[in-house]
């Protein structure tokens, strides 16, 4: 249990730090630069010996939830183990996944600092998007023939796994589409719209695949053209003239899927690679085939924007200055509908962004259902970008009418700071 965890956690500490210290009076490091990061490797396997091991197996059963939050944690890859990365992230499994922040003290000695966060589910390297499916989006899919309006982001830094989770794994330069998020997701509409409990609903399926980028939205199914967000006096929001097309079969949805991510990178130069720095939203609609075609469910899956954007001041180029502001601005909006979400709230805060006014109707409403997946990069060196990832995510501050966990006490001690949320966060027995 996590009771047992928290225990075993200080013992391993006092064991890791004998360790260190032992270690730093014997070995006189030829290398520091080596060394140093040897030693914090071992302390971390040391840990981890100590860590009990669940990991989510495909025959777990996905728990029904209004709001899912979800960290996903990628490999290490090839360059980065050529250059010898550390691997700083545990995840022990029961939704839980730790970070191991290397530190230093004043007199040089070093230690870790194992920080923990509790999410709905936590998927370790060696999940598949399969794996990630099941328990994330697949609930919802269901849910959007019962009605819903339905959302299901990707969140995380440039690099961690937004695109291959949402889009599909890559070999090579191919990109396996039938193994996304979106693919899967598709598949599941046409088992769901096929089977006998939804046929005499009498529905039909359309995709829409478009851009925010700036707080623009661009057509990727109508090359790239420039939409306006409009606001009726009823509070509907719409995106004027965003093609909508009718599918017929998941194959169709992977080609939309397809076409509209070539259309997304095409005439991108290095310089204007904006794909991380744009929301991607898919939509799969439900309407019925009435003369109205009335709205039924829709599902929106969302390749976010890279979050270290948030965090990068180094530039003082003023469209990268201005790109930043736009996308901290979606990332705190989209906090704070999904916030207002949990709580209920009849105040939805969508105006906020172009992100959450096009989302708007994912926000109202008890038909309105979401998951975030986290992902973060395993390094040492995006260690302080996934830690803004897993303090942007944890369930705790996103959804604030947790129910309190029997489990273990969790202490966490807010403090805002402009638009960065920090946090910190423990177990104890
Ligand atoms: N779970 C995983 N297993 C194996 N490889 C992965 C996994 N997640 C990501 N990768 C690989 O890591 C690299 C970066 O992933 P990806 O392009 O999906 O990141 P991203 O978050 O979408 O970045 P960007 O914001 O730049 O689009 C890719 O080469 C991808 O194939």
């Amino acid at each position: 249990s996590l009771c047992t965890a928290g225990r075993r956690k200080s013992v391993a500490h006092q064991e890791i730090n004998k360790a260190s210290k032992r270690l730093s009076c014997v070995v006189k490091p030829p290398d520091v630069q080596i060394k140093r990061g040897k030693k914090f490797y071992e302390m971390i396997e040391e840990f981890r010996e100590t860590l009990e091991i669940s990991p989510l197996s495909a025959d777990d059963v996905a728990e029904p939830h209004r709001i899912c939050v979800c960290i996903r944690k990628r490999p290490l890859n090839k360059q980065e183990l050529n250059k010898k990365e550390i691997d700083v992230v545990s995840v022990p499994g029961k939704g839980v996944l730790m970070v191991h922040e290397p530190k230093q003290k004043v007199d040089l000695t070093k230690y870790l600092e194992n920080q923990t966060f509790q999410f709905d589910y936590s998927f370790d390297e060696t999940s598949t998007n399969d794996l990630v499916y099941k328990f994330t989006a697949k609930p919802l899919v269901q849910s959007i023939f019962e009605g819903s309006m339905a959302t299901c982001f990707a969140y995380g830094q440039t690099g961690s796994g937004k695109t291959h989770t949402m889009g599909g794994d890559f070999t090579g330069k191919q990109q396996n589409s039938a193994k996304g998020i979106y693919a899967l997701a598709a598949q599941d509409v046409f088992a769901l719209l096929n089977h006998r409990r939804y046929a005499n609903l009498d529905l039909s399926v359309y995709v829409s695949f478009f851009e925010i980028y700036n707080g623009k939205v661009y057509d990727l199914l109508n090359k790239k053209a420039k939409l306006r967000v409009l606001e009726d006096d009823r509070q509907q929001v719409q995106v004027v003239g965003l093609e909508e097309v009718y599918v017929s079969a998941a194959e169709d949805v992977i080609k939309m899927i397809q076409m509209g991510s070539a259309c997304r990178t095409s005439g991108q130069t290095s310089a204007n690679a904006n794909s991380s720095r744009s929301h991607a939203i898919l939509q799969i609609v439900l309407r019925r085939n009435d003369r109205a075609t009335t709205l039924h469910g829709k599902f929106s899956l969302v390749d976010l924007a890279g979050n270290e954007r948030g965090t990068d001041v180094s530039s003082n180029d003023r469209s990268t200055l201005v790109e930043t502001a736009e996308i901290n601005r979606s990332l705190l909006a989209l906090k704070e509908c999904i916030r207002s979400l949990g709580k209920n709230s009849d105040h939805i805060p969508f105006r906020m962004s172009t992100l959450t006014k096009v989302l708007r109707d994912s926000f109202i409403g008890d038909k309105s259902k979401t998951c975030m997946i986290a992902m973060v990069s395993p390094t040492m060196s995006s260690c302080e970008y996934t830690m803004n990832t897993l303090r942007y995510a944890d369930r705790y501050l996103l959804v604030t009418d947790c129910q309190k966990k029997t489990r273990g006490v969790f202490l966490s001690v807010l403090q805002s700071e402009g638009t960065e949320w920090q946090c910190q966060t423990e177990w104890s027995s």
